[in-house]
C-alpha cells in the first residue's frame, strides 16, 4: 500500500531512546556512504547509525574513517559500522551494500554557484560510480553531491557504459529543499512542523528549486506576496547557509537530517515497502527535461512511478518553464562529461 506523502516517519531521529519501536525484519541492509568523514558524513553517520533499519553502516572516505567508525561503533544501537579508507578499499566498501549515500566531494564558499563545483565534483561521482557499478550494480544510489543537476546525469551515464540501467536506482537527493519549505511554513504560519508535508520539483539549485506552495498539506492559504517572498527564500536557502558559513561550507547538520530521511526511504522501499518521496531522477515529467524531481514512488526495483508535477497554480507552472533552459543545460554538461 502506497505511504501518504506525509510519510515522514523518521522516529529514529527524534525519539533516541526508544528502543522498543525498532522494526523487526530478518534482512540485514547495508548502507554505504561514501564522503563519511565529512561535514555532512559525520552526523549523517551518526543518524544512520541509529536507524533501526540499518543492519550494516559502511563509512568510506579518503582520509579519516578508522576514526569516525571508532567513536559512532561505540553508540548501542544494533547497527555495524565498519572503516574504509583510501580507493583501494572502495570496492569492499560498497560490495553488497543495498543502498549507497554520496556526500563526497567539496562544498561552495560565498560568491559560488553549485555549479561551480562541477570541476572538482563530477569527476569524484563519476570514479565513485564507476566501482559501484562493478562492486555494486543492483545499488540504490542517492547522490547529495553537488551540482545535483549534473552529478546524477554523471552516475546514470556511468552506470550504461558499465552495462548497467540504473535510471531507476539513481536519485538526487532534494530532501533539504522539502525539509526547508516545511521548516519556514511551519514558522511562518506556526502549524506543526512534523505534520506538514511539501512538495518541492524541479532541481536542486536556485531557481531550478520550485516548493509547490499550493499543495501544501494539511492546507494553508498564502497571500501572493507570501507565495513571492517564501519561494526565493527556499530556492537561496543554500546560499544562506553558505554566507552565515563565511567561508567554512555550506549545510552540513540540516543535510545530514534530510539524507538520513531519504536513506531510511530507500532502505525501507528494499525491504517491501511503497514510499512516497520527492528526488531528482530521470523523468519525463516535464517535456524538454530528462531529469526533474517530483514525488516518486519507490519500490523493491528503484523508481516505480512519477507521479509527476500534480496541479500548479500559474505561479509555479511560470517557476516551471523558468527552470527548464537551466536544467536542460545543466543536464547536458553531465552527460557530455562523460560521453564527450
Ligand atoms: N544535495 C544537497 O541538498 C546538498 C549537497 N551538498 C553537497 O555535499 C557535498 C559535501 O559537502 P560537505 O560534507 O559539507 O563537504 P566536506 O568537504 O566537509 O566533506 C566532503 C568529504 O568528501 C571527502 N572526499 C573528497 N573526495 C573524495 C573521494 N574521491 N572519495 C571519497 N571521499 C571524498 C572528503 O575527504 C571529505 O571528508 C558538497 O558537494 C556539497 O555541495 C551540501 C549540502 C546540501
Ligand atoms: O548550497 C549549497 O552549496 C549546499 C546545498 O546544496 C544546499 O544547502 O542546499
Amino acid at each position: 500500500m502506497a505511504l501518504p506523502a506525509s510519510a515522514k516517519c523518521v522516529s529514529f531521529l527524534i525519539n533516541t531512546g526508544v528502543r522498543t519501536a525498532a522494526r523487526q525484519s530478518s534482512s540485514q541492509p547495508k548502507v554505504a556512504l561514501l564522503g563519511a568523514s565529512g561535514g555532512i558524513g559525520q552526523p549523517l553517520g551518526l543518524l544512520l547509525k541509529q536507524d533501526p533499519n540499518i543492519a550494516n553502516l559502511a563509512l568510506y572516505d579518503l582520509v579519516g574513517t578508522p576514526g569516525v567508525a571508532a567513536d559512532l561503533s561505540h553508540i548501542d544501537s544494533n547497527c555495524r559500522v565498519k572503516a574504509y579508507t583510501g580507493a583501494k578499499e572502495l570496492a569492499a566498501c560498497v560490495e553488497g551494500a543495498d543502498v549507497v549515500v554520496i556526500p563526497a566531494g567539496v562544498p561552495r564558499k560565498p560568491g559560488m554557484t553549485r555549479d561551480d563545483l562541477f570541476n572538482t565534483n563530477a569527476g569524484i561521482v563519476r570514479d565513485l560510480v564507476e566501482c559501484i557499478a562493478k562492486a555494486a550494480p543492483k545499488a540504490f544510489i542517492a547522490i547529495i553531491t553537488n551540482p545535483v543537476n549534473s552529478t546524477v546525469p554523471i552516475a546514470v551515464e556511468v552506470m550504461k557504459n558499465n552495462g548497467v540501467d540504473a535510471k531507476k536506482r539513481i536519485f538526487g537527493v532534494t530532501t533539504l529543499d522539502v525539509v526547508r519549505a516545511q521548516a519556514f511554513v511551519s514558522e511562518l504560519k506556526s502549524t506543526d512542523a512534523a505534520k506538514t508535508v511539501i512538495p518541492v520539483i524541479g532541481g536542486h539549485a536556485g531557481i531550478t528549486i520550485i516548493p509547490v506552495l499550493s499543495q501544501i498539506q494539511p492546507s494553508v492559504k498564502f497571500s501572493e506576496d507570501e507565495i513571492k517572498k517564501l519561494t526565493p527564500r527556499i530556492q537561496d536557502a543554500g546560499t544562506e547557509v553558505v554566507n552565515a558559513k563565511a567561508g567554512a561550507g555550506s549545510a552540513t547538520l540540516s543535510m545530514a537530517l534530510a539524507g538520513a530521511r531519504f536513506a531510511n526511504y530507500l532502505v525501507r522501499a528494499v525491504k517491501g515497502e511503497k514510499i512516497e518521496a520527492c528526488s531528482y531522477v530521470a523523468s519525463d515529467a516535464v517535456k524538454g527535461v530528462e531529469y526533474f524531481s517530483t514525488k516518486v514512488q519507490i519500490g523493491q526495483s528503484g523508481v516505480e512511478k512519477i507521479l509527476g508535477v500534480g496541479s500548479l497554480s500559474p505561479y509555479e507552472k511560470a517557476c516551471v518553464e523558468a527552470a527548464v533552459p537551466q536544467l536542460q543545460k545543466e543536464i547536458a554538461k553531465g552527460i557530455k562529461f562523460i560521453k564527450g
